[in-house]
């Protein structure tokens, strides 16, 4: 037996960042290494995601988990043993044809994901190397340029404001570390404009604040003069992302905006973010139409997308066939990347490939729902992305990734590139 070789996998019931039960992997190999991941789970999904499994019920409000973790120990764990971890397509592989459905909701995409995840960290750890280096190798040097969330809205927030992200990006920082050093400034200047203008709620459930704003508009406002306040040229050395995740509040080409109480058609949606565009220095938007709109994307891209980032999200769900037709469509040009989005890394590995094949970028992004697991960071890293999106600055779910993205720049001391300036060359 191969010292990669599978001895042993359990489910184990662990708990996320909103309170909620989810699902725990650990894959133990013959050569003793061992591997942990755990799943995120979404609450801005979009319908062509793979699908957690939930026990459904009154127990934690029908979230509980215990039938995903079973059917990793039960199911998932025997047809695995004595399987090579390091084969991750064959691994993965098996898991899609075990499961036998489109959306992995026999066994459930928090199952097979944790699995999927575990099985990797394993085999990288019987490697002698860390994730990130196990699947990049030598050319894994490329430094994500971070995505991170100042205020929080939509799903995240009650819905309080339409808006779900209002994030900053920091292209000019000289390095991964030197981005978190000016977004911790632009944080907390956020959150002392907000109380001081009596407009501080709390925090949204990614960590970004929670506001009182009376328009969405407010918001674009605050976050330039946070940028401001912080020391920081807006437009020039930092720029706001936006995640509309317009798939919340629209359908069928109309949207409701409740916090504004008016309703838009695709036009109206258009021209109010062109509005948008046009006071702020926004660089970067996610779902600015619903996934139900392909027309209003397109339309949008055609507008923009020579000049900034259009990202598709609930619209392309991290799949390698709706990427590709979105291309032909001249649809969003950047695709974010979320492995629960699938259930597998060989699949969300097919994703980031067809990205590439049509000329998008890509983000890697966590969910709203995490825990401790930091393997998308890994995988930013080892993929070569080149942007990741993990939330705000401010929660320990949160920080565990940017943090370990931190050791990883320092283990590659002179030899790391910071994304930055490139990914968003279409800006500028
Ligand atoms: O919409 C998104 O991009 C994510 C992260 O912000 O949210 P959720 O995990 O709720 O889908
Ligand atoms: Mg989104």
């Amino acid at each position: 037996m191969a010292k990669s070789t599978i001895t042993s996998i359990l489910g184990r019931r662990v708990w996320d960042s909103r309170g909620r039960p989810t699902v725990e992997a650990e894959v133990r190999l013959e050569g003793g290494a061992r591997g942990i991941a755990l799943a995120p789970a979404g609450a801005s999904t979009g319908s062509g995601e793979a699908l957690d499994r939930r026990d459904g019920g009154t127990a934690f409000g029908g979230y509980d988990v215990k039938g995903a973790v079973a059917a990793v120990t039960e199911e998932i764990a025997p047809a695995l043993l004595g399987f090579d971890a390091a084969d991750q397509a064959g691994l993965d592989a098996r898991l899609i044809a075990l499961d036998g459905t489109p959306n992995k909701t026999r066994l459930g995409a928090n199952a097979t994901l944790a699995v999927s995840m575990a099985a990797a960290h394993a085999a990288a750890q019987a490697a002698g190397a860390p994730l990130w280096r196990h699947l990049g190798g030598e050319a894994a040097t490329l430094m994500p340029l971070p995505q991170i969330q100042i205020l929080g809205g939509g799903a995240h927030a009650g819905r309080r404001i339409d808006i779900q992200d209002f994030l900053v990006i920091c292209p000019e920082a000289t390095s991964f570390a030197e981005a978190l050093d000016w977004t911790a400034e632009i944080y907390r200047a956020a959150g002392a404009i907000m109380k001081e203008r009596g407009l501080l709620q709390g925090v949204a459930d990614e960590g970004g604040w929670w506001p009182a704003f009376d328009a969405n508009e407010q918001a674009l406002e605050t976050l330039v003069r946070a940028i401001e306040r912080a020391g920081f040229a807006p437009g020039r050395q930092v720029a706001i992302a936006l995640d509309i995740a317009a798939t919340d509040f629209g359908k069928g080409g109309r949207y409701r905006l409740g916090l504004e109480g008016r309703e838009l058609d695709t036009d109206g949606m258009i021209r109010m973010l062109l509005g948008w565009l046009a006071a702020y220095p926004i660089a970067s938007i996610e779902d600015p139409l619903a996934e139900d709109d392909h027309e209003g994307f397109a339309a949008f891209t055609r507008e923009v997308g020579a000049r900034m980032q259009v990202v598709g999200d609930d619209y392309l769900v991290t799949d390698a066939a709706r990427i590709r037709a979105a291309a032909a469509a001249g649809a969003a040009n950047t695709v974010l990347i979320k492995p629960n989005q699938r259930g597998t890394l060989t699949e969300t590995k097919a994703a980031w490939d067809a990205a590439r094949e049509v000329g998008y970028a890509g983000i890697v992004s966590a969910r709203s729902g995490e825990t401790e697991d930091v393997t998308i960071v890994h995988l930013a890293l080892g993929w070569g992305v080149g942007q990741l999106k993990v939330g705000s600055f401010a929660r320990s779910e949160r920080m565990a990734k940017w943090n370990e993205a931190l050791r990883i720049e320092e283990a590659l001391g002179a030899r790391a590139r910071f994304a930055g300036r490139a990914v968003l060359g279409r800006s500028r």
